[in-house]
Parts: C-alpha cells; sequence; structure tokens
C-alpha cells in the first residue's frame, strides 16, 4: 500500500502523516510531497519513529516520483484561512494547485483513490474531476472530498452535550464544506432526543465549527491536528475497502446519486473500487428539509466555479 500527501510539511500534512506513519498496515509506504524546503526534514523526523511503514520525503520537482505507484492520495496543499475570510475567498489560489497535483496523479496513478482536503472542497473537488476527465481517467467511485471533520465535530459536540460515549455516537452530515452547505442530520441520531432549540444551535455550531478554530487561532490558520485526525481515519477507511473488509462506511462529498446537486456529501460503502455503493440519506425532518433547500443554490455555485475554472 503506497499512501501520498500532499502538502504533507504543513499544519494539517504534518498532523496526518504522523497518525498515518502510526496507523498504515506494516510494509505501507508514505510519500510525502511538499514545495516548502522543509518536507525532508518532516520524512526524516518521521522515519524515525519504530513502526513498519517506510517514510520518503520529495520536494517541489519532484512530484512524479511521489506519486509514482500511489493506492491513495490525500491532498491538504493549499491556503488556511484567516479570520474574516470565507472558505470560497481560498479558491483563487487553491484551485490552481489542486488542477496541477490532479494533473500529477493523472500522470503517474491514474487509478489511484484521491482524497481532496485543500478548501474550499465544495469548489476543488469539482477541479479534480474536470482534470482527470479532461485526460480520460476520471472514474466518480475514487474522488472523494474530505469531509469527516463535520462528522467527527457532529459526534463529539452531541456528546459533550449530553454526556454519551462520543464513541457510541453516530451523526449523518450531508451536503457540502461550508458554512451551511454542511447540513448534520440530528433527527436521525440514534436514542437521543433534542429540543427545537439545540437543533438550531447544534446545526450551527457544526456548520460554524471551522470558524471556531480559525478565530481562536487568531491568524495562525485553521484546524490542522482535528483535521489530520479526521483524513487519517477516512484514509483508514478506504485502506481497509480496499483490503476487501466488508461493511466499511464513511460519509464524503463525491458524485453521488442523492439528486440534490452534483456533488454531494452522502453515505458511501467503501471496497476494492472506492465507492462501492452509494447510500441514501434517508427521512429528513421538516427542520433538515427547509435548510437543504436554502442551502442548495450556494452549493451549485460552489461547484459551478469549480467547473468553469477549468472550461
Ligand atoms: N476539508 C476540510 O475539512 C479542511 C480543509 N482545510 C484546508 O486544508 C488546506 C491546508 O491547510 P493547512 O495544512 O492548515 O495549511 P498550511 O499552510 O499549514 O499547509 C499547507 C501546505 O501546502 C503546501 N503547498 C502549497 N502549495 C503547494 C503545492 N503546489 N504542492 C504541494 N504543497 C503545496 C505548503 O507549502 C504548506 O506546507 C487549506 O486549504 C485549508 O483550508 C483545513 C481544515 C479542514
Ligand atoms: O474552516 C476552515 O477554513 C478549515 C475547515 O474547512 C474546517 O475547519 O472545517
Amino acid at each position: 500500500m503506497k499512501v501520498a500527501v500532499l502538502g504533507a510539511a504543513g499544519g494539517i500534512g504534518q498532523a496526518l502523516s504522523l497518525l498515518l506513519k502510526n496507523g498504515l498496515p506494516a510494509g505501507s509506504e508514505l510519500a510525502l510531497y511538499d514545495v516548502a524546503p522543509v518536507v525532508p526534514g518532516v520524512a526524516v523526523d518521521l522515519s524515525h519513529i519504530p513502526t513498519a511503514v517506510n517514510v520518503a520525503g520529495y520536494g517541489k520537482d519532484d512530484l512524479d516520483p511521489a506519486l509514482a505507484g500511489a493506492d491513495i492520495v490525500l491532498i491538504p496543499a493549499g491556503m488556511p484561512r484567516k479570520p474574516g475570510m470565507d472558505r470560497a475567498d481560498l479558491f483563487n489560489v487553491n484551485a490552481s494547485i489542486v488542477r496541477t497535483l490532479a494533473e500529477g496523479i493523472v500522470k503517474n496513478c491514474p487509478k489511484a483513490f484521491v482524497g481532496i482536503i485543500t478548501n474550499p472542497v465544495n469548489g476543488t473537488v469539482p477541479i479534480v474531476r474536470e482534470v482527470f476527465k479532461k485526460a480520460g481517467t476520471y472514474d466518480a467511485a475514487r474522488v472523494f472530498g474530505v469531509t469527516t471533520l463535520d462528522v467527527i465535530r457532529a459526534e463529539t459536540f452531541i456528546a459533550e452535550l449530553k454526556g454519551l460515549d462520543v464513541s457510541e455516537v453516530k451523526v449523518p452530515v450531508i451536503g457540502g464544506h461550508s458554512g451551511t452547505t454542511i447540513l448534520p442530520l440530528l433527527s436521525q441520531v440514534e436514542g437521543v432526543e433534542f429540543t427545537d432549540e439545540e437543533v438550531a444551535s447544534l446545526t450551527k455550531r457544526i456548520q460554524n465549527a471551522g470558524t471556531e478554530v480559525v478565530e481562536a487561532k487568531a491568524g495562525g490558520g485553521s484546524a490542522t491536528l482535528s483535521m489530520g485526525a479526521a483524513a487519517a481515519r477516512f484514509c483508514f477507511s478506504l485502506v481497509k475497502g480496499l483490503q476487501g473488509e466488508e461493511n466499511v462506511f464513511e460519509y464524503a462529498y463525491v458524485e453521488g446519486n442523492t439528486g440534490d446537486a452534483e456533488f454531494f456529501a452522502q453515505p458511501i460503502r467503501l471496497g476494492k473500487n472506492g465507492v462501492e455503493e452509494l447510500l441514501p440519506y434517508g427521512e429528513l425532518s421538516a427542520f433538515e428539509q427547509k435548510a437543504k433547500d436554502d442551502m442548495l443554490a450556494t452549493l451549485e455555485k460552489d461547484i459551478k466555479e469549480g467547473v468553469d475554472f477549468m472550461a
């Protein structure tokens, strides 16, 4: 198993790479690519951890060897938000970074599973699709916008509020990955009752959780450690699917079949081909239905921005 992390020297990249070094199956290869000159040092640093995962660092001119033969590519490369910015404000800088990296994937590992973390996820995932389509290598079952952070936040906040064991709390989060496009389905959380006020305030907190971190870091960036944990969880699920394990489920922003928007986070079953099955998100409460109806225009605009960038 070879996993490449593109943007590996950044805040997310380093946290994620640490978790992968400790958690990938024995014999795996971890390829760390970044344009920052510190990346070989990050690789040397990690290589001193005693696990049977081989780590190699690749500098800015070595995208091709970093990607050669990769089974999974995770992309946290690009600029994070500062206070006062929306994720959409990152589009101009990050769109071309994602395009270049996607072109590298086409050239070196067109069959890899690709997890896109770079914001704005609503628009960067369509860019990757367009690059792959142009090259004739697109397979919707292998391209994922990573929205796992929304899921783990929802689980954490609900467990805290209700005094539950967080490992037992499961929360569907559908839609996109910014503001109101993030839609937690609190009506489907098993064994918990919420008042209308709790539904309204929890939904808002989950939607604004990224901004909560951006403001707390006060100009020092956005979520990196929780995102590292979220991306590692998603990667380990991809690995389990690839290894033939059954019943591996996650939520991700994919070109799916909900009929809501071209790309939409929905439940998926993972397997050897990536998305093995697209699952329905079930029944929505009146509150959730309205929230979904209200945000679809924003999500569609974000998707169109990504598609238009490649036109
Ligand atoms: N999907 C999600 O839930 C989340 C997404 N993010 C996004 O992840 C991205 C990265 O965030 P951080 O790690 O905090 O930023 P960071 O600034 O700490 O790290 C970004 C890294 O990308 C590298 N980079 C820039 N251009 C590159 C290129 N062309 N090729 C390879 N590497 C390149 C930089 O050198 C840097 O090391 C941001 O766009 C951020 O908004 C952040 C949190 C959650
Ligand atoms: O808020 C941001 O800019 C980073 C992010 O996507 C998140 O933390 O969910």
